[in-house]
Formats: structure tokens, sequence, C-alpha cells
């Protein structure tokens, strides 16, 4: 008999938003550090991000992401830029196959968005002010699971200038090129992940590749190496990647074309 496979945890974050109990307040840190150990990737609900929000910013990309290559590179920053900001896709031989907008924090004098569709600048920014909200609450309880000194994870870097967040569509792929990210683990602090209901998304346990089932208003969040090490690799930074064969009769998207993420890296 084969085994189910092991799901990634869901934690509820409500009671670090709402004037939740200490003992509600308790077990989601254990949760999310038993989380960390294990997989060094959870999910989060009840995390702030308003779901509106959250389909507007998803709705948006799909629109932008569907205009000609021609009006999409108005909105790249260019081969003699200091930054990569802007709208990017990965050349024809890369194993990776996706186009993405990046920016940093809405007030960055480098990022490069687009006027079209009206309004998508606006929601990327909301957007961008509430991951990062959720990324200095997710710091803030991290840092309490690990025993680390008050403040510590967020006064370590306090220019969060440097964060990112990437709007990003994976192309068609075919039926032996299912690749949209190769597998990687993350360098930087934490990221949050908006997945689309098509999921793709797998993590690496003992050599086995786990799926992370996407669900609605979900956020994905994984620990990456400055965490690992900070924490002498008690968390882990997990590799994952994203393989695109959810193209198939369980999972099917509404459009194979629309896989949209929204990533937030947490520096
Ligand atoms: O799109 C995803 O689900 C994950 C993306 C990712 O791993 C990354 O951008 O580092
Ligand atoms: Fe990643």
């Amino acid at each position: 008999m084969q085994m189910p496979k092991p799901a990634i945890p869901t934690v509820d974050l409500s009671p670090f938003l709402a004037a939740g109990g200490e003992s509600d307040r308790k077990k989601a840190m254990d949760n999310i550090a038993e989380a960390c150990t294990d997989y060094g990737f959870f999910q989060i609900v009840n995390h702030g991000v308003p779901l509106e929000l959250m389909n507007q910013a998803m709705e948006l990309s799909k629109t932008f992401f569907n205009y000609s290559d021609e009006v999409k590179r108005e909105s790249s920053s260019g081969p003699d830029a200091p930054l990569p900001s802007g709208y990017n896709k990965q050349p024809d031989h890369s194993p990776d196959k996706n186009e993405y907008l990046l920016m940093f924090p809405p007030e960055s004098p480098f990022n490069v968005l687009p006027d079209n569709p009206p309004g998508f600048r606006n929601t990327l920014e909301e957007m961008f002010k509430h991951l990062a909200k959720t990324g200095q609450m997710l710091e803030g309880i991290i840092n309490e699971c690990l025993g680390l000194p008050p403040n510590f994870l967020n006064e370590y870097n306090d220019d969060r200038s440097w964060d990112f967040m990437v709007t990003m569509r994976y192309l068609p792929g075919t039926k032996t090129d299912t690749n949209g990210i190769s597998e990687h683990e993350d360098g930087n602090l934490i990221t949050i992940v908006l997945q689309e209901d098509v999921g793709g998304l797998e993590v690496c346990k003992n050599g086995e590749w786990i799926p992370v089932i996407p669900s609605k208003g979900t956020l994905v969040v994984n620990i990456s190496d400055v965490i690992q090490v900070l924490s002498n690799k008690k968390f882990k930074s997990a590799t994952h990647r994203v393989a695109l064969r959810m193209r198939n009769k369980s999972h099917p998207p509404s459009n194979p074309e629309d896989i949209i993420r929204i990533t937030n890296y947490e520096i």
C-alpha cells in the first residue's frame, strides 16, 4: 500500500493579529517551529492580507502578462540599469520557463512599474506593503520560536529598501519540459509566496518531492538561508522547485497560460 504524502502544515495567524489568547499564540508558534524544523515551509491563513487585494493583484497580473512582449518591455529597466527591476523574460535557452515583473518597495527610485492595466501599479504597491507587514510579523514570531534576543531579526537588517517582490507568470511547458523554476534554496531571510490555485511548488524532504497544495487565500512561507544559518540548521532552508506538470486532469488551470505567482523576499 502506498503511504499518503505528508502535507505542508497550515498555521492560523489570527492569534497574532487579533487579541488572541496566549495559549493560541503558543500553539501556533509550536506548529511553526515544527514546520520549520521538518520542512522549512508552512502555509498561513488569517494573515491580514485582504483576499480582495490578492485576487485583484492576480487578475491585473494576468491582464498585464497577456499584453504583447513589446508592450511589456516598455516596463523593462534596460541593460544599463543598476538593478534588474521591471519586466523581464527568461531567455529561450534558460531551463526556467517564466517571465516576471520585479519591484522594490513602493518608494524605491529603482522601480519601473507599468501604467497599464489601470490600477495595476497601485495594487502591486499595496500588495508589497501588506506582504512586508506580514513578513515583519513572521520575523517576530520566528525570532521568538528560536529564542533569539527580542527584535533581533527585525533589527538585524533594518534597511528594508532591498526587499523585493516578483510577479511571475510561468510559461506553458511541453510534455517533456515542465520546469517553472529549477530546484534551489532561497538565499534571503524568508520568502512569502501567493500561489495561484494551480500549484506546482514542491519541497524536497529526505529526497522526496512534496507538493505544496494551493488553497484560496493562503500564503506559503519558506525559511531561507539566513534563518537556517542563524538557527544553526535547526530551521531548514529547503530545496524547492516549481514543476508545471500540474496541467493534468486533477488540477487543470482554467487557462494553462495563466499561472501567476506573487512572491515577496525579505532580505
Ligand atoms: O512560484 C513559486 O511557487 C516559488 C517561487 C520560488 O521558489 C522563488 O521565486 O524563489
Ligand atoms: Fe524559491
